[in-house]
């Protein structure tokens, strides 16, 4: 078995690259584990060298040492790979994905508890060929989270402050967009779109939390549409729907399915696991591929699994 460690230098406050290779060279060569340590180069890299690494068909197992970007990279190498796992060693500014482990979520911090662990295969989300692993959105959230980056590029401007002026941007742009929407082939009557959101996983965007019941190995889609409302309909609400309260809001429409269709007047930024492309029409549905995701020992993504002893892969 091999060990392929993914550490982004980029994710998160500051570059922690030394400080992870330290830790894993004491850790992997007091248990003298087969292990790789590459500091990624540019964006896309660990994804590259993932697959490349997967495709050796020799059992491996991967860490991505990073935020949930660095994960998406390292989940969409091993997409579809049977001999190949991944993990998630957290050290980017959100880390979404594992909020779901609830109170164990610390327990991805310790190196020794992601060594021999159990793996579940997960599902992907797939949108227009993209794939995502916790949550695809389109509209309010996505240009707020993904449009920060064009402020963050500006001299003076915080990571903090890029988000208030992508929100106030966003808000002043109008919150609502009219979208054609088409959910497991029924049209939705509705013609303007606040947002819309795919969940295999259950939060994102620093702790959002759109669906409590999402699990990603149950083989469907959690959709959570929010029709159109006022920007003070949205102020109001947005606080309780970040709390996961998105059923108690009766504009927002929650689904269980398989494929949600988006028709947009033109181009709009989506978001896949925190990353951007800018796509017109959308196909947002289960993928083909699966991934293999290991975690540590009596922890779960499903809190009606937690504790238990799972089948350990060595
Ligand atoms: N060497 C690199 N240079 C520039 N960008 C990189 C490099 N390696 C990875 N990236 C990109 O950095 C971006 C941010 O990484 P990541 O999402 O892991 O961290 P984060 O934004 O701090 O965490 P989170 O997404 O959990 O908030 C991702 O788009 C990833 O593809």
């Amino acid at each position: 078995m091999k060990h392929l460690f993914i550490i982004n230098p980029h994710a998160g406050k500051y570059d922690r690259s030394h400080e992870i290779r330290e830790k894993v060279a004491r850790v992997m060569e007091g248990r003298g584990k087969d292990y790789e340590i590459l500091v990624t180069q540019y964006a896309g890299h660990g994804r590259e060298e993932v697959r490349r690494a997967a495709e050796l068909g020799e059992p491996l197992r991967v860490y991505a040492c990073g935020g949930d970007g660095t994960l998406n990279e390292c989940v969409v190498g091993a997409a579809g790979a049977p001999n190949a796992a991944v993990t998630h060693y957290p050290t980017g500014s959100g880390n979404d994905f594992i909020r779901m482990f609830g109170p164990d979520t610390c327990r991805f911090h310790d190196l020794e508890a992601l060594l021999d662990a159990p793996q579940e295969s997960l599902d992907l989300i797939d949108c227009n060929g993209h794939l995502a692993l916790n949550v695809c959105s389109v509209g309010f959230d996505a240009r707020i989270g993904l449009g920060a980056a064009d402020f963050k590029k500006l001299p003076l401007v915080s990571g903090t402050m890029a988000y208030q002026l992508s929100a106030l941007r966003t808000i002043l742009q109008g919150i609502h967009r009219p979208y054609r929407v088409e959910l497991d082939g029924e049209v939705l009557p509705h013609k303007e779109f606040t947002l819309l959101c795919a969940c295999n996983g259950r939060y994102y965007g620093g702790g959002f939390n759109p669906s409590t019941t999402a699990l990603p190995d149950d083989g469907a889609l959690d959709f959570v549409i929010i029709k159109a409302v006022s920007r003070l309909t949205i102020l109001a609400l947005i606080g309780t729907y970040a709390k996961g309260g998105a059923k108690e809001i009766p504009q927002i429409i929650l689904r269980r399915g398989r494929e949600l269709k988006i028709i947009c007047r033109e181009p709009e930024m989506v978001n896949l696991d925190g990353e951007r492309v800018d796509l017109s029409e959308l196909s947002i549905r289960l993928s083909a591929k699966k991934v293999n995701f290991f975690f540590p020992e009596g922890t779960h993504y499903d809190p009606a699994r937690r504790g238990r002893v799972l089948e350990k892969t060595r």
